[in-house]
């Protein structure tokens, strides 16, 4: 029997991905070390593979079928754009894609102003106003600290995750459009889903009873 690979994002799901993989029987103890710099881990007798890795790149390893499956959060799947099967929501990360900035942005996106949009997730946010609400906009593409865009008058919006509020609240930011709700998401390369059927519905029905 071949292995099944899993790629896995090393960052915020991975503890509870690991949690909810060890309720329907798959464990690998090595993968529990926190100070372990090592990115494959085997499970021998079920004859799986895991792979750690950065959480975007997630399902670039599931398109090109060095993972058969992976766990990645949605607003991954979304900006990534690849040709994967998302075949399940695991329900945990939850937290929302918003528009975010001082309240007197709102004008702007009520009046659909050409304004400036910072962010992490370009072809979200491009979606998003291009697409959904039918406004022409410039995105500021950024790699972290989005919060900091309206504050230093980089852009008059951001386009961010928000989960428990606390990065907006302490640096006087609000919420004022929700783009979408997000969560962790499994996704299969479509061969693996054709080739390796039986093993991956076996799986899907053991989480779906777990979740
Ligand atoms: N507060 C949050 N901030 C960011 N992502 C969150 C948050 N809460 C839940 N998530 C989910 O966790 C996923 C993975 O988070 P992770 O820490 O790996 O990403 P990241 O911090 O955006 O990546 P990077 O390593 O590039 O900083 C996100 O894609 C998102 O779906
Ligand atoms: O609503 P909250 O619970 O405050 O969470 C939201 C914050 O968390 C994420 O940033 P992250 O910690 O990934 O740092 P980053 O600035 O490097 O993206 C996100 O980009 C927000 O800034």
């Amino acid at each position: 029997m071949r292995y099944l690979t899993f790629a896995l994002g090393k960052g915020r799901l991975a503890k509870q991905t690991l949690e909810l993989f060890e309720k329907i029987g798959i464990t690998c103890e090595e993968m529990k070390d926190k100070d372990s710099r090592k990115l494959i881990f085997t499970n021998e007798e079920l004859k799986l593979k895991f792979f750690l890795a950065k959480g975007p790149d997630v399902p670039t390893y599931v398109e090109y079928g060095a993972a058969d499956i992976g766990v990645a959060g949605k607003d991954t799947i979304l900006e990534e754009r690849r040709k994967v099967h998302e075949v399940l929501d695991l329900g945990y990360g939850r937290c929302s894609m918003c528009v975010c900035g001082y309240k007197e942005a709102v004008p702007l996106l009520q009046h659909h102003e050409l304004i400036r949009v910072a962010t992490k997730y370009p072809n979200i946010a491009k979606d998003y106003f291009y697409n959904t609400k039918h406004q022409t906009v410039e995105i500021i593409k950024l790699n972290g600290s989005i919060e900091l865009a309206p504050i230093v008058g980089l852009s008059e919006v951001i386009v961010d995750i928000v989960e428990t509020g606390s990065t907006l609240k302490e640096n006087g930011l609000e919420v004022l459009e929700e783009v979408c709700p997000l969560s962790a998401r499994m996704i299969v390369n479509p061969v693996s889903m054709r080739m390796e059927s039986t093993r991956i519905k076996t799986l899907l029905t053991k989480l779906r009873a777990q979740l």
